[in-house]
């Protein structure tokens, strides 16, 4: 049975989920580093927040761990680097907490139009201070968004319906979807110049840290109000508290900070500002949300191989995961065959074609891919498996093609995979016996039917008299016993393949004495 750790405060709606579908799971929150690294190794599966870090050195020591989900959408407190060398999937839920987030965005614009926090705590002081808190309407005022997918789009529509005009920067925002929302696309610049509030929707990347710098703040319209309910360190904090003693901007709502906690900011003694404690997603709805969701993903994920919303792998849907289960064993076979094949003398990989034919051609290829990806490296790589295969195949500067053929078939379903290396190029070739069993039906174009067995033997020999005698007797000699013996030929007294099926493995010794026998060209043993 799997088992989960929850390690950040998740709503107990996670647990139901968790139990019923037959997970084992611990909550443990508010774990040093060190104590849960102590604990780590005994789980499969780590739900967590924002709190927990899944850095390098946790990861180093998660010796079964096979998925992290994040009940929320941002991903930075996970090393997701890591994470993929190391095989374990990463999963968010990404559209759970963004009705929630959108809203805490639109209720911080508010509070700084109107200053609310500050009418509020003045009036429970018993002031009654109507002539200092003089705000500014929402209606026809710009608002730029910075940032315009899931959580944008809906500030952007609730803005709209405030009659605001809303300006959008996005790379990714096309003038179709721009006009769908109601919002003019525009640049930076743009947005800078005309927005009377702005707010930030991006991930922090490379490419958004401090996209507010102190150079982009000082061009923004004077009398300009902020609004980043997004990550820290896409604004300057230090220049936005400069900018708003100057009077140049006249205030900012902030949920999130360069360092978190915040515990101290040159922007808390200031009286235009408004900052909560990253409470975007927040509520009863969102957490149930993200909660219920990313139970059900790691557990689909755990029992079915189901993979949603991961970060670092390909989706397989609910309903593919039966389905692609046979194959994603036979491309792990097949990969594990060619793999095998040229750790053992083909020299150095440079490319993978995999072909899907048939059947398999109407199949989600990408997970079939990375499986045999997964099978291919794995003799020459440690840890590889689905999730950090391909990246490994990349790193390695392995080329790897897929193709799809469209094509009538002597087989109901057809995987292929050629492998290129800087001596040859060699193919193997399987389908699906009665829709289930991986069976192998061509090894370099050659014809020769075999199931993949744990231990196999594959000759290859000159079609000529007396190869299968002496092969077996020498088999025989060394006490192997042979349990299922294959043969195939390219024409008659040709090339040809022999593939055996035996009971152990065959000790280097004896695979030196098959290379002896006469008219063998090499003999390799397999493991499955
Ligand atoms: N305060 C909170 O509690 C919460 C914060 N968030 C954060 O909100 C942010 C947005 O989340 P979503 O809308 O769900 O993400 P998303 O991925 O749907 O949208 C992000 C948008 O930013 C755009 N973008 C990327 N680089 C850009 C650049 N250099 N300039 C302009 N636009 C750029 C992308 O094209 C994309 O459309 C994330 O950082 C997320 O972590 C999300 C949920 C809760
Ligand atoms: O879990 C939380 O409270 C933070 C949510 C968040 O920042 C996110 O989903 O990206």
């Amino acid at each position: 049975m799997p088992k989960v750790l929850i390690s950040d405060k998740l709503s107990p709606a996670a647990v139901e989920i968790f139990r019923s579908r037959g997970i084992e799971v611990d909550i443990k929150t508010g774990l040093s580093p060190a104590d849960l690294r102590a604990i780590i190794g005994e789980y499969d599966g780590l739900a967590i927040r924002s709190a927990t870090k899944v850095t390098k050195e946790l990861l180093d020591v998660a010796a079964n761990l096979k998925v992290v989900g994040r009940a929320g959408i941002g991903v930075d407190n996970v090393d997701v680097r890591s994470a993929t060398a190391r095989g374990v999937v990463v999963m968010n839920t990404p559209l759970g907490n963004t009705i929630t987030t959108a809203e805490h965005a639109i209720a911080m614009m508010f509070a700084l139009a109107r200053q609310l926090p500050e009418a509020s705590a003045s009036t429970k002081a018993g002031k009654w201070e109507k002539n200092r808190f003089m705000g500014v309407e929402l209606t026809a005022k710009v608002l730029g968004l910075i940032g315009c997918g899931n959580i944008g789009s809906i500030v952007a529509d609730r803005a709209v319906g405030l009659k605001m005009r809303v300006l959008a920067y996005d790379p990714y925002l096309s003038e179709k979807r721009a006009l769908e929302l109601g919002v003019e696309k525009a640049d930076l610049d743009a947005i800078l110049a005309r927005a009377d509030f702005i707010t930030l929707h991006t991930p922090l990347t490379e490419s958004t840290r401090n996209i507010l710098s102190r150079e982009t703040l000082s061009r923004t319209k004077k009398g300009v109000r902020i609004i980043n309910c997004a990550r820290g360190g896409l604004v300057d904090e230090e220049a936005l508290a400069d900018l708003i003693k100057s009077g140049h901007i006249a205030g900012a709502a902030l949920d999130v900070f360069e360092v978190e906690p915040a515990k101290e900011s040159p922007l808390f003694a200031l009286e235009n500002v408004v900052c909560t404690p990253h409470l975007g997603a927040s509520t009863a709805e969102a957490q149930e949300n993200v909660a219920l969701q990313v139970a059900e993903q790691m557990s689909d994920f755990l029992l079915t191989g189901a993979v949603t919303n991961a970060i670092n792998m390909a989706s397989v849907s609910a309903e593919d995961a039966p389905r692609l289960k046979p194959y994603l064993d036979l491309c792990k076979s097949l990969g594990a065959f060619a793999g095998q094949l040229t750790q053992a003398r083909e020299g150095m990989l440079r490319k993978v074609t995999i072909e899907y034919e048939g059947q398999a051609a109407h199949l989600n290829t990408k997970p079939l891919t990375a499986a045999m990806l997964a099978g291919l490296v794995s003799p020459m790589m440690e840890g590889v498996n689905m999730v950090n295969a391909g990246v490994m195949a990349r790193e390695h500067g392995i080329e790897v093609a897929e193709t799809v053929h469209d094509r009538p078939t002597e087989y109901l379903t057809l995987v292929r995979v050629t492998v290129e290396t800087d001596k040859m190029t060699r193919s193997v070739a399987g389908t699906l016996f009665a829709g289930q069993r991986p069976r192998i039906v061509e090894i370099k174009g050659i014809k020769v039917e075999a199931d993949f067995a744990r231990y196999m033997l594959y000759v290859t020999n000159q079609d000529k008299p007396g190869f299968i005698g002496r092969f077996g007797v020498t088999l025989a000699e060394h006490g192997i016993n042979i349990a299922t013996f294959h043969l195939g030929r390219a024409a008659q007294g040709g090339d040809a393949i022999c593939l055996v099926s035996v009971d152990e493995p065959v000790p280097e010794a004896v695979l030196a004495t098959v290379r002896g026998l006469p008219l063998v060209v090499q003999a390799t043993g397999l493991a499955f």
